[in-house]
């Protein structure tokens, strides 16, 4: 990078930087921002000493001199300090300038079209500011005074005008200009100072309707595509192809620089380049996008919404701020019992170090570890997650990404992602870097030991990473973390001492939401404050629950602190209390059941889907209402049944320690899980024979991209598709004590299968599930290996093979078999195998002529009649009508 510096002469010169191996810093600069005029002072001009002959130099002049006084030596301007007759260099630069402009310790944008002199405002002598009316001076300031929002107030509108019609905003490449560094100041014709960004954002944000945020330095990543090309749309450039080239940094992304290519192809390349990105990333998580920073959304709003009063006590913890300032300190434990607030605090200090973060360059990427939802209760989904927002953020790190990021082998994965995420965070480039793990304690116990030992890796990988994991404190997490370098680990524990003030903010702020609905006066107020603080023993959510149930409508007023009086303190006494509530209400055996259901599904399922495993023979509406009866154990979400919290259901689930939880199985699981288990399964191929059909989103014909599928409404699959996933890891739990899988139950199977396999097959592409249909059907496979029906074992295995190696795969399948997304495509392997096992199936099912492909092999086949498939339309037979 060229800098420019003032030698002992007083002449600008330039010079490289880093100089040499041995300094690879740069040191702190500033950097210029304008709209080129006629007369720009080139790079030849410096090294050809001919630059004061140009208009040109005055800008550098500016740039130089305010550098100085803001105390920086170097700065950088576009126009000199790239030798553009380099291809190499002008490459680099353009990939480079978005960094550059972050990087710079100040940014100076100079608006040669807004004049701030008719103010008579102007910069003394000794480089003060002086106002002056009618000639006589009226005020002086010394340059450590002005800042920005004192000039703001003394130009007050006067220069504003001119300033939202600046020429500056119309141009493309100051879109960067304007968003990557952490610093801009604008400054008049005359080098008076008008305010930075931060003081003028509402007016910046209304002249280029770019959002607050984004101008605030939160990451652009947040942003969607379509949405940070808008910002560019209205913007125009000298070279056409410049509007694409300009926005590497805004998506991080990069392509060769091709001038004359036109407008048009350069834009198309960016996207293309932006697209395979996409798809990368989206491999990830191939079937259902768990976006951890949606999750985190959704956990605040599923908890009430975040209360900052409640968390920020944290940041003035010594621990915290030991952790947070010392480069040795990396790792920060956050452990506590049930209820103490650990997740909420972390999504408080995910808010707090974010901003700072990214705005710097670095990263910050998280993930929220839940026992109640299969798909992220393991090592690998936290390895996913976190890879996942790191790349988001920083697409170069794709780079790190290998072919194929979704073995369907769980171990597999593990090693191929621990590795990945270990070279991303020792990647060069990469700035400082926080990743924040929630809840170590709800991944699954036999994947546990291998995620802590990463996080010990990772410990000490590099001084750029730091990491705040929470978990219970729990002593098998205490003795691995304790592997971790001393000077390295800090661990701060939640309990009433550490956490009663916050408590105490939380019940004033719930109090206060109660009394607002429910119209209390002040003795009331204070009598429930006086209870609810001397029975929360430092637990926020005992606090939640019992504010949850004060606030039901059905309890009056009137009645208020007799219903108070009934909860005891304690999480456990609590959930115990509102198991009896519900055993005495009529409806106790219906609620047992959804409780069951809903305790011992792989994730949480939406009221269509317990329609299949509850039988009520009542409307949607009358589940609604027994769900609200089981309230102070859950939720209902976007109409997705939810735990209150984990320790709900480690209560029902027989995990917590009180006696009232092993009651608690014995109640709503009478017959055992394996009961419940074999309920579900067999409600699941019921339903499926009856929902699964050809053709169930009215597609007409196969090979249809999955991204423009649009889900009809009502969809058909609405009350099957956790079943579709799910079956057969419910009919494994309902063997899980016994030795084979009986008589009737293999014939249901046989039955399902001969009818169904392809429209099952179908339905999980429809549901981009198709990874876990594999891992179902393999399960199914092993399962069957010792039952005696060789009939339904030739069935399983014919589909197991033909789906493995013949990939019934859309969009991020784990058999990469097209290049392009699709609805059902298949790659031809070995000859033999498909003849062998699409006979087998032909017999079966109906739908055979959905399974497409071309003759090469690569690419997806669409329609049924077109010439790609005439290699496929040898082999079958013309479909029957009715079929
Ligand atoms: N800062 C906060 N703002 C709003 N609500 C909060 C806050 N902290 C805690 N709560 C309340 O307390 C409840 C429990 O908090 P949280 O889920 O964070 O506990 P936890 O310690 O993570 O529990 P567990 O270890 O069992 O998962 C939340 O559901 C929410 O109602």
């Amino acid at each position: 990078m060229w800098l420019l510096k003032r030698d002992p002469t007083g002449e600008f010169r330039l010079t490289k930087h880093p100089p040499n191996d041995e300094t690879p810093e740069i040191p702190p600069y500033a950097i210029l921002s304008h709209t080129w005029g006629d007369e720009e002072v080139l790079f030849r001009d410096l090294a050809g000493g001919t630059a004061k002959n140009k208009a040109g130099y005055a800008k550098i002049q500016f740039c130089g001199e305010q550098a100085e006084r803001d105390g920086l030596r170097y700065f950088w301007v576009d126009t000199c300090c790239i030798d553009k007759s380099d291809a190499g260099e002008l490459q680099h630069a353009l990939n480079s300038m978005f960094q550059w402009y972050r990087n710079a310790a100040k940014c100076y944008v100079y608006l040669a079209d807004v004049s701030a002199h008719q103010h008579d405002i102007t910069n003394s002598r000794d480089g003060n500011l002086v106002a002056r009316q009618s000639g006589c001076v009226t005020q002086r300031w010394a340059f450590k005074e002005f800042t920005a929002p004192t000039i703001v107030q003394l130009f007050s509108k006067g220069w504003k005008p001119a300033f939202r019609q600046s020429r500056w905003f119309t141009r493309g490449w100051t879109l960067q200009e304007l968003i990557a560094p952490t610093t801009v100041e604008f400054f008049s014709k005359e080098g008076l100072c008008l305010g930075d960004k931060k003081c003028l954002e509402q007016e910046i944000h209304k002249i280029t309707e770019i959002p607050l945020r984004a101008l605030q330095g939160y990451p652009l990543s947040d942003f969607s595509v379509a949405e940070r090309m808008r910002w560019i749309e209205k913007r125009n450039t000298k070279y056409e192809e410049d509007k694409a080239y300009s926005l590497f940094g805004i998506f991080d992304v990069h392509i060769p620089v091709l001038y004359g290519e036109g407008g048009q192809k350069a834009l198309k390349r960016l996207r293309d380049k932006i697209h395979e990105d996409y798809l990368c990333l989206a491999k990830l998580w191939s079937a259902d996008p768990r976006d951890p920073r949606h999750e985190k959304e959704r956990i605040e709003l599923a908890k009430g919404g975040l209360l900052a009063d409640a968390y920020r006590w944290v940041f003035d913890n010594p621990d915290f701020k030991r952790w947070r300032q010392l480069s040795e300190s990396r790792l920060l434990w956050i452990k506590g019992d049930p209820g103490k607030g650990k997740t909420m605090l972390l999504c408080g200090i995910i808010n707090e170090l974010e901003r700072p973060i990214t705005v710097n360059g670095g990263n910050l990427a998280y993930f929220f570890c839940q026992a109640t939802d299969s798909r992220i209760n393991n090592a690998t989904s936290v390895l996913r997650g976190l890879i996942y927002v790191l790349v988001q953020r920083q697409p170069r790190l794709l780079s790190h990404l290998p072919e194929n990021t979704y073995p369907s082998d769980d171990a597999m994965a593990w090693i191929v992602l621990s590795k990945t995420l270990l070279e991303m965070l020792e990647d060069p480039n990469l700035k400082v870097t926080y990743l924040v793990i929630d809840a170590l304690d709800e991944c699954m116990i036999d994947q546990q030991q291998q995620l802590l030992s990463l996080i010990v890796q990772i410990s000490s990988v590099s001084a750029r990473v730091k990491l705040v994991v929470s978990s219970r404190n729990l002593v098998q997490i205490e003795e691995q973390l304790a592997i971790v370098a001393q000077q390295s680990r800090l661990s701060l524990e939640l309990n009433a001492e550490s956490v009663t003030a916050a408590v105490e903010a939380f019940i004033h702020y719930k109090i206060l939401c109660l009394s607002r609905l429910k119209q209390y006066d002040s003795i009331m107020e204070n009598f429930i404050r006086e209870y609810l603080s001397s029975n929360a023993n430092g637990t926020f959510l005992w606090v939640a629950l019992v504010c949850q149930a004060l606030a039901d409508p059905k309890v009056r007023k009137r009645h208020t602190l007799t219903k108070l009086r009934t909860f005891p303190p304690g999480l456990d006494d609590l959930y115990a209390r509102m198991m009896k509530q519900i055993d005495e209400s009529e409806d106790t055996n219906l609620c047992k059941e959804i409780l069951a259901v809903t305790t011992t599904v792989s994730r949480p399922i939406t009221v269509p889907e317990l329609t299949t495993f509850v039988e009520m023979g009542g409307d949607v509406s009358d589940l609604e209402e027994l769900i609200g009866l089981c309230g102070s154990f859950l939720i209902i979400r976007e109409q997705t049944i939810y735990f209150v919290h984990q320790s709900a259901k480690d209560f029902l689930q027989g995990n917590a320690a009180h006696q009232a939880s092993r009651e608690a199985f014995g109640w709503v699981f009478p017959l055992g899980m394996e009961d419940v288990n074999h309920i579900i399964f067999s409600r699941s191929l019921i339903a499926m024979s009856a929902v699964l059909r050809r053709d169930m989103y009215g597609l007409k014909a196969p090979g249809f991209p999955i991204n423009e599928i649009q889900m009809p409404s009502p969809d058909p699959l609405a009350a099957v598709r956790y079943s579709c996933v799910f079956w057969v890891a419910h009919l494994r739990d309902t063997i899980s004590k016994k030795d084979t899988l009986q008589r009737n139950i293999l014939d249901t199977i046989q039955s399902f299968l001969e009818k169904k396999y392809l429209y099952w097959l179908e339905a999980l592409s429809l549901l981009r599930a198709m990874p876990e249909g594999v891992i179902a059907i393999t399960q199914l496979n092993g399962l069957l290996t010792h039952t005696d029906n060789s009939q339904l074992t030739k069935l399983v295995f014919d589909a197991y093979r033909f789906t493995l190696t013949y990939g019934w795969v859309v969009k991020q399948a784990p058999l990469q078999a097209a290049e392009e997304p699709g609805w059902i495509c298949t790659k031809p392997a070995v000859e033999g195998d498909w003849n062998a096992c699409l006979q087998t199936l032909e017999g079966h099912s109906g739908w055979v002529q959905s399974v497409a492909f071309s003759p090469d092999g690569q690419r997806l086949a669409s329609g049924s009649d077109g010439s790609d498939h005439q290699d496929l339309g040898s082999r079958l037979r013309p479909m029957p009508a009715n079929a």
